[in-house]
């Protein structure tokens, strides 16, 4: 794209360098910020600690489905006549984790580094921290600094590391994170998980069938910002598969001894393993960010305007993990779309931002349709609102249940298909505002449920959107037979 009278070249003044925006982090969302502000005619620099790509490339989405798609493929392949007694035998555990290397590109960004170049955008390698308004400081890995100013825009694009719970021992009882869970290099005998979120069960199914025994501690329930019968059925598969699965169970202590590390449960039962995991949430990389220098407060996350403009500022972005609003890179990408566009906007001086719901410059799928894919076997697609979360927004709703083995598409995908889908319509309006599928093969089925739930498409017009037959999908028929009776 042409540059626009606002674009202007990194100006190399004594010590600054002046750009219309600098961006801290090149995670997944960082490199977007700065795509989008490229592409709309500024300048912008990109400050980075760690690798180009961030947690995604290296440490969470990328490594973790290349150890959980053989998993997967593996048991769609045991369910199907003709196929079974080829896939008996244990998965090649040092294949698997050779692909899985191939997929974080053996911890190098080169790529990534030669892409942000390519799209003209500057590299600065080194820890990046605020130092007061539109002014960032870069100390390098050998401890020189420079300063670099935004004309338009800072973006804090810092994203999120793993929390590891204050429970005595565990600091000491070296446990894995996600960092560790999705980069080891060996297979561990027994490996403790502890905590049934998304982290928690897709590391739990890839372990357990790469050869560990798996225990899974969750204190309440499995999958519980998802709708109910979705944590049931991965928990169900997990035992199946041979892991140990304890809700409602919480660890109070942890030991590391002579190789062994032991945790004690609140009943008062101790479990010894090879390695533990904490998969207990995240914490926002905000702390070492110099947010004291513009009056916020360091280590917390960014509270942002749908434009992900921080709060009281006309110059500070937070964008991505950092902000809270969705931890997903897909939606965080989508975040830097809009606060791309809008910074560029606000640059060329545009009087009105379109920050009405759904407008360019408006996030918000953010609140009102999220999709998330929990690759596991059998696999949760969800988008938009569950029952429980729309029922605590006030809305007058009806949720819609359909047993998934009565369809046709899924007898044909899977022998004893075993799945559930829910959908949740908004009575008031008669559109649906959340769907939810559990069952094998059904991630690739998410995004109908995203337009339908991001186009508000009525009901009545989704009756007219013909599922192929057999397919599947023809699971939106039934749900919507179910719901006109
Ligand atoms: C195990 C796991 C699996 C996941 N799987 C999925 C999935 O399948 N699909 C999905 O959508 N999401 C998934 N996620 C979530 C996803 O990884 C995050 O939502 C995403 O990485 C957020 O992107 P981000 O750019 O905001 O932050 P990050 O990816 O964390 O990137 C932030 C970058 O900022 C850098 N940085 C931090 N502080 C500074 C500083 N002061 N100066 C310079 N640089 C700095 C970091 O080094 C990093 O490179 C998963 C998460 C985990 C933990
Ligand atoms: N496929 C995907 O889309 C995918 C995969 C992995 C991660 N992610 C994203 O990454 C983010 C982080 O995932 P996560 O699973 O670490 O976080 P999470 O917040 O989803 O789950 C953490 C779980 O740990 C539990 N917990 C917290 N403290 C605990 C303690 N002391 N003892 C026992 N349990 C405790 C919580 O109750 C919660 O259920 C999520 O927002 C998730 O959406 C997405």
């Amino acid at each position: 794209m042409t540059p626009t009278s606002n674009a202007t070249a990194a100006s190399s003044t004594t010590d600054t360098r002046t750009y219309d925006v600098v961006v801290l982090g090149a995670g997944p969302v960082g490199e977007n910020v700065a795509d989008r502000v490229r592409a709309a005619g500024l300048s912008a620099a990109i400050v980075e600690s760690e690798l180009v790509g961030g947690e995604c490339s290296y440490w969470a989405c990328m490594p973790s489905k290349a150890l959980l798609r053989p998993v997967v493929a593996r048991a769609d392949a045991r369910r199907v006549p003709g196929l079974r007694h080829l896939v008996e035998g244990p998965l090649d555990a040092a294949a698997v984790l050779a692909h899985r290397d191939d997929y974080a590109s053996h911890w190098k960004d080169d790529g990534q580094a030669g892409w942000l170049d390519s799209i003209g955008v500057d590299l600065f390698r080194g820890v990046g921290r605020l130092a007061g308004a539109r002014r960032v400081t870069v100390t390098a890995p050998d401890g020189t600094v420079r300063e670099l100013a935004a004309r338009h825009a800072v973006a804090v694009c810092t994203g999120s590391r793993a929390v590891v719970p204050d429970l005595p021992g565990a600091a000491d009882a070296k446990p894995w994170t996600s960092r560790e869970a999705t980069s080891a290099d060996h297979v561990p005998e027994r490996l403790i998980v502890v905590g049934g979120g998304v982290v928690g069960v897709e590391m739990a199914t890839a372990w357990q069938a790469l050869g560990s025994h798996v225990t899974l501690l969750v204190r309440g329930a499995v999958l519980p910002k998802m709708e109910p019968f979705a944590g049931e059925l991965v928990a169900d598969a997990l035992r199946e598969a041979g892991a140990e699965v304890r809700t409602d169970t919480s660890v109070t202590a942890v030991h590391r001894q002579n190789g062994t590390v032991t945790v004690e449960l609140d009943g008062g039962d101790r479990i010894g393993a090879d390695e533990i995991l904490f998969a207990t949430g995240r914490a926002p990389r905000t702390d070492d960010l110099g947010l004291d220098t513009v009056g916020l407060e360091p280590g917390a996350w960014l509270s942002v305007d749908e434009s992900c403009r921080v709060a009281g500022s006309d110059w500070l972005y937070a964008v991505g993990d950092v902000n809270r609003r969705a931890l997903l890179t897909h939606q965080g990408k989508y975040q830097a779309r809009i606060a791309g566009a809008a910074i560029a906007a606000r640059a060329q001086g545009v009087p009105l931002l379109e920050s009405d719901r759904w407008g360019a410059h408006s996030a918000t799928a953010d609140h009102d349709a999220v999709p998330q894919v929990v690759f596991t076997d059998p696999e949760v697609a969800s988008a938009g609102l569950t029952l429980a979360a729309a029922e605590a927004a006030g809305r007058r709703v009806r949720a819609v249940d359909y047993d998934l083995a009565n369809v046709a598409g899924s007898g044909l995908y899977a022998d004893g298909y075993r799945g559930r889908a829910r959908m949740v319509v908004d009575l008031d309006r008669e559109v649906v505002l959340g769907v939810t599928f559990a069952g094998p093969g059904v991630g690739e089925l998410l995004h109908s449920a995203t337009v339908a739930v991001a186009g508000e498409v009525p009901i009545d017009r989704l009756w007219h959107a013909v599922p192929a037959y057999p397919t599947i999908s023809e699971v939106w028929l039934r749900l919507l037979e179910t719901y006109r009776g």
